[in-house]
């Protein structure tokens, strides 16, 4: 018998809690007796009857009911950009720009003034290092935010469904932590051409492939922020019969490259083994700095243009080059640090796990005539330690891992080679301050670290930081 939970109880209840502060995750945090609750969409210094909608392990999750009524308390230092008329909500509070925030599970902040995101990712980082780092002494710079946080991803990945009475793809966005789709055709994030692409190619698929249409689960969308041009990627259970007429109504303008993806499997990942190019262009170019880049549909592109080129340039600066330096970039997809590095270092060495990313990096060296760079498609974690145990040496490392961080043996290597510097750039901040702590314990020293909002009104955050050598191991 499974053990009973005893927060269960509440589950259902309705109460009065005023919220105290935020979670990781932008979710109002309060308190029922000695219960912590998380209640999505509720900020600080408001009173909200909720709902217990859920009980977890040590905390319950709570639907907002109605707002009560405004505490004194608000946050310190935050200002509001909309002077909420309404005196039962914290002046932090905005108006959503998206009809369906309050149930789309891709944005968690766009109820708050975009100021008061940027600070409680700030706060999310220091409280990592605090709490999963145990680090004594740190400092957190303010997270370096976008004067137009809107319309900045340059891809999206929207699931479709065959509705078998109207015989059509519906689209929209997974709801937060579910399978279900939350119909929409606009999303706020990305620019309005790929708003409209998204809106115009379920509705072609189902006109052309009628009840066929339901092998199609996946629409993806990437967009050059610099050439205004897209890919589509169609993910299928399986190959239309009709695809020749589907390409034939797909294939305009803006799109140059249309591809499609095979995956069986009805609950497996949305990408399958390979990716056929239907028609037009294998790549899609956009720009970073001075560098061109070429894109191919599986590889890894930092999906906030402008942004990166604020996460390079600040990545570039915490290596602090001299000119001579040999540098690693471990986890370097289609080479975005390093490209953008190379006139700055004598060579960089790029890792990177996904063989057609390694395969535009090279690519993207060539077109751009950088020759100090190369690309070697491994693991960071076997590739790395063996070049270390061959005795190849770096004066700078740059590491971009996944949300999962470094593998231990990747930190191993970095210690045991003895490289002065690394530059961390992370996309987890539990990672990151796990990582960080290892590297502090083999006598690295961190400078401050930098929140970058690559991801405005989500809860992700980017982070980086410099760590130098303080003493060299034997
Ligand atoms: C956060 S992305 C960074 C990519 C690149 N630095 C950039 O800014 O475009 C992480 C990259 O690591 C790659 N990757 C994930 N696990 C890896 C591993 N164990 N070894 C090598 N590369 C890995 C992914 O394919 C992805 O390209």
């Amino acid at each position: 018998m499974p053990e009973e939970n005893p927060l269960q109880a509440w589950v259902g209840t309705v109460q009065e809690l005023n919220m105290i502060r935020f979670n990781d995750d932008g979710d109002g945090v309060a308190r029922l007796e000695d219960v912590t609750v998380f209640v999505p969409g509720a900020l600080p210094g408001e009173s909200v009857r909720v709902r217990v909608v859920a009980a977890h392990k040590r905390h319950l999750v709570g639907e907002v009911v109605e707002w009560v009524t405004k505490q004194e308390v608000l946050l310190e230092g935050q200002a509001s950009h909309n002077q909420a008329a309404d005196n039962r909500v914290s002046p932090v509070r905005v108006t959503p720009m998206c009809p369906v925030f309050d149930r789309c599970g891709g944005c968690q902040l766009q109820h708050m003034s975009y100021t008061t995101a940027l600070e409680h990712k700030r706060q999310v980082v220091g409280n990592a290092l605090l709490r999963i780092g145990h680090l004594e002494k740190f400092e957190v710079l303010p997270t370096i935010g976008m004067d137009e946080p809107w319309r900045y991803r340059n891809q999206i990945q929207v699931p479709l469904r065959y509705d078998p009475k109207t015989e059509q793809l519906v689209q929209g966005f997974f709801a937060s932590g579910s399978h279900s789709i939350i119909e929409t055709t606009s999303c706020a994030l990305v620019p309005r051409a790929v708003e409209e692409t998204m809106a115009a190619v379920p509705r072609q698929i189902s006109r052309v492939l009628g009840k066929e249409s339901s092998a199609v689960h996946h629409l993806i969308i990437r967009h050059s922020m610099h050439t205004n041009e897209q890919m589509v990627i169609l993910g299928v259970r399986k190959q239309p019969a009709s695809v020749k007429d589907l390409i034939k109504s797909l294939f305009h303008p803006p799109i140059v490259s249309l591809a499609m993806t095979v995956q069986e499997n009805p609950t497996g990942p949305v990408w399958g083994d390979s990716v056929e190019i239907l028609a037009g262009k294998p790549s899609l170019k956009e720009q970073l700095d001075e560098v061109e880049f070429l894109i191919s549909p599986r590889s890894f592109f930092q999906v906030n243009t402008k942004q990166a080129e604020v996460l390079t340039e600040l990545a570039r600066q915490r290596c602090a080059f001299q000119g001579d330096e040999i540098v690693l970039d471990a986890y370097c997809g289609t080479g975005t640090f390093s490209l953008t590095m190379a006139h700055h270092a004598k060579e960089i060495v790029g890792i990177e796990a996904v063989a057609p990313a390694v395969f535009d990096a090279r690519e993207n060296a060539k077109q751009n005539g950088i020759q100090n760079v190369r690309f070697e498609v491994g693991v960071v974690e076997h590739v790395l330690p063996r070049w270390v145990e061959q005795g190849i040496r770096f004066d700078v490392a740059v590491v971009d891992p996944p949300r999962k961080g470094c593998h231990p043996d990747v930190l191993q290597a970095l210690v045991h080679a003895n490289i002065p510097r690394v530059v961390y750039v992370s996309c987890n901040p539990a990672t990151l301050a796990r990582d960080v702590r290892i590297l502090v314990d083999a006598g690295y020293q961190p400078g401050a670290f930098q929140p970058v909002d690559m991801f405005p009104q989500t809860n992700h955050v980017e982070c980086v930081v410099s760590l130098v050598r303080s003493f060299v191991t034997p």
